[in-house]
């Protein structure tokens, strides 16, 4: 399970995310949804430990670091390094190979065995900035898969995907999901979220409504949370609690 504790995220002092508190129960399928610049992204940072809170906290309960597997925006990934698609997903198993060992018979067996499940087999020596923007959505799930994480973050994970690749990668959340994992998503699209996310967050910096997605994405709701948005002073002073 994890934990947001009266959660406070700040770039250079201007708030991001505030005063957040609730949980992911483990084992759980949500979604976080809100408008631009809601701080759904840095929420997602949090969580992974790659940004620490201002104040309050993200308790992980018994999670380590290698527990969590995190998939960021496409756009923050460089694609330029020269990297075969084999070898991106085999570097999802290095919490299995150590930081001396090689990848043994079983770590090369999960890489083929997670691009034969997203599509990809005979794609292994291409390198990675030879794929589509499709095709590279696919890798990175690929490495998900064989992360073996008990949490995974997905930020816009279907985002310019098209509707055949974000199906399968859509089943493949859902399988995840069946096997007990806990996974946390940033999506835009509220049908996709309605017909496959029984949990919702919606944020606009604080928080709006977190539970079951049939009661948190009512249209009061959303138009509550493009309100606050466009509400929102970008120069406001650090911290000031909101009023709900
Ligand atoms: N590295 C950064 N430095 C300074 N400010 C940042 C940084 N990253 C995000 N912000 C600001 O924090 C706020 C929240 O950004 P965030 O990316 O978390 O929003 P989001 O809900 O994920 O938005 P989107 O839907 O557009 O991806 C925004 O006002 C943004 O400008």
């Amino acid at each position: 399970m994890i934990r947001l504790d009266n959660l406070t995220l700040t770039y250079d002092r201007h708030p991001a995310v505030h005063h957040l508190s609730g949980e992911f129960c483990a084992g759980s399928l949500t979604a976080i949804v809100g408008p631009n610049g809601a701080g759904k992204s840095t929420l997602l940072k949090a969580i992974a430990g790659l940004l620490a809170p201002s104040s309050g906290k993200v308790e992980r309960s018994s999670l380590k670091k290698g527990d969590i597997a995190y998939l960021p925006q496409q756009a923050e990934i460089d694609r330029s390094f020269p990297l075969s698609v084999f070898d991106m997903v085999l570097m999802g198993r290095w919490k299995h190979i150590g930081s001396f060992g090689g990848a043994g018979k079983a770590d090369v067996h999960a890489a083929h065995h997670a691009l034969e499940a997203v599509g990809l087999a005979g794609f292994e020596r291409r390198m990675l900035h030879q794929l589509s923007a499709g095709q590279m959505q696919r890798v990175l799930f690929a490495r998900l898969m064989v992360q073996e994480s008990a949490v995974i973050l997905l930020d816009e994970p279907f985002n310019a995907i098209d509707a055949r690749t974000t199906a399968d990668l859509l089943a493949l959340v859902t399988r995840w999901h069946s096997e007990n994992r806990t996974v946390i998503a940033v999506l835009h699209d509220y049908e996709q979220v309605r017909a496959r996310f029984p949990e919702t967050l919606l944020m606009a910096r604080e928080c709006l409504g977190w539970g079951a997605t049939e009661t948190v994405l009512t249209p009061q709701n959303l138009l509550k949370a493009r309100a606050r948005s466009e509400a929102w002073d970008e120069d406001a002073p650090h911290c000031h609690q909101a009023v709900a």
